[in-house]
């Protein structure tokens, strides 16, 4: 057995007094999608967002209990988290590109970070991100148009793309398809397929189909708790939670 690449143990969030997360403890795997399901207002954001430190820009936010990324507490002092949000990167809800060219919104990371050594070395990190992310052919010969000209699908690509061109460890993605159209979520849910091989992901999904279709394991989350995790078919087909079978029948959510 390989170690978890993230490991959570009885970890809190507080937003000022009230406790949006409670005691959670989970292992995440490399070389899977994990997916977080719940009702709203359950707390699969809030705990996305714990993994890789994005609640310290919320002010009021507080995280308790400990995260650990290969080993390593997140949450330490010595731990920048600046670079730790390029080793574990982020998708949101909405693709928000920068308002700069295709070409910039990837080279931007790779430029602070010190990645590249000189154009050519940028430009093939520009150019492995796209076509990793499934979008070069279709912007190589555009690459200083505005990352905001794309169509919603693509745009959502490029913010895939952005994230891989810091070379991270895991990407969280947060309902990444639900600004899109059917088709536009079937190339998303696609290209995480092929991402897992690389990258640990975690994927905050409103879509029981979905989580079905793209993760390996499930995490059910109510009322901020994590009531049950396991294997992705199990957690569909045989619940061991009334709380966890209620929710994947519709009875609530
Ligand atoms: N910035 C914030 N400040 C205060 N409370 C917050 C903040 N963000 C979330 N909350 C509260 O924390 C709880 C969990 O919210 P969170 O957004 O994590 O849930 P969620 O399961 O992701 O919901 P949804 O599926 O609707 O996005 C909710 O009660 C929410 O109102």
């Amino acid at each position: 057995m390989t170690e978890p690449k993230l490991i959570a143990r009885n970890v809190d969030v507080f937003y000022g007094e009230k406790k949006a997360i409670d005691n959670v403890s989970i292992d995440i795997d490399n070389g899977i999608v994990t997916a977080f399901i719940g009702p709203s207002g359950c707390g699969k954001s809030t705990f996305l967002r714990s993994l890789n430190r994005m609640n310290d820009t919320i002010a009021g936010a507080k995280v308790t209990g400990e995260i650990l990324l290969d080993g390593e507490d997140i949450y330490a002092a010595s731990m920048d988290p600046v670079a730790l949000r390029a080793r574990v990167g982020m998708v949101f809800q909405k693709p928000n590109p920068f308002p700069k060219s295709i070409y910039e919104n990837i080279a931007y990371g790779p430029r602070i970070h010190g990645l590249a050594q000189g154009k050519a070395q940028m430009d093939e990190i520009v150019e492995r991100s796209l076509t990793k992310a499934g979008l070069w052919d279709e912007v190589k010969d555009r690459l200083s148009d505005a990352g905001t000209a794309l169509s919603g699908g693509q745009q959502q690509r490029l913010c895939i793309a952005r994230a891989i061109a810091v070379s991270p460890e895991v990407i969280l993605m947060d309902e990444p398809c639900s600004a899109l159209d059917p088709i536009a979520t079937a190339r998303i849910e696609e290209l995480i397929d092929e991402l897992k091989d690389t990258y640990a992901i975690v994927i905050v999904t409103h879509s029981m189909q979905q989580a079905a279709r793209v993760s390996q394991r499930t995490a059910f989350f109510h009322l901020g708790h994590l009531v049950e995790y396991g294997e992705t078919s199990e957690i569909f087909t045989t619940p061991r939670e009334d709380r966890t079978k209620d929710y994947i029948t519709g009875r609530y959510g």
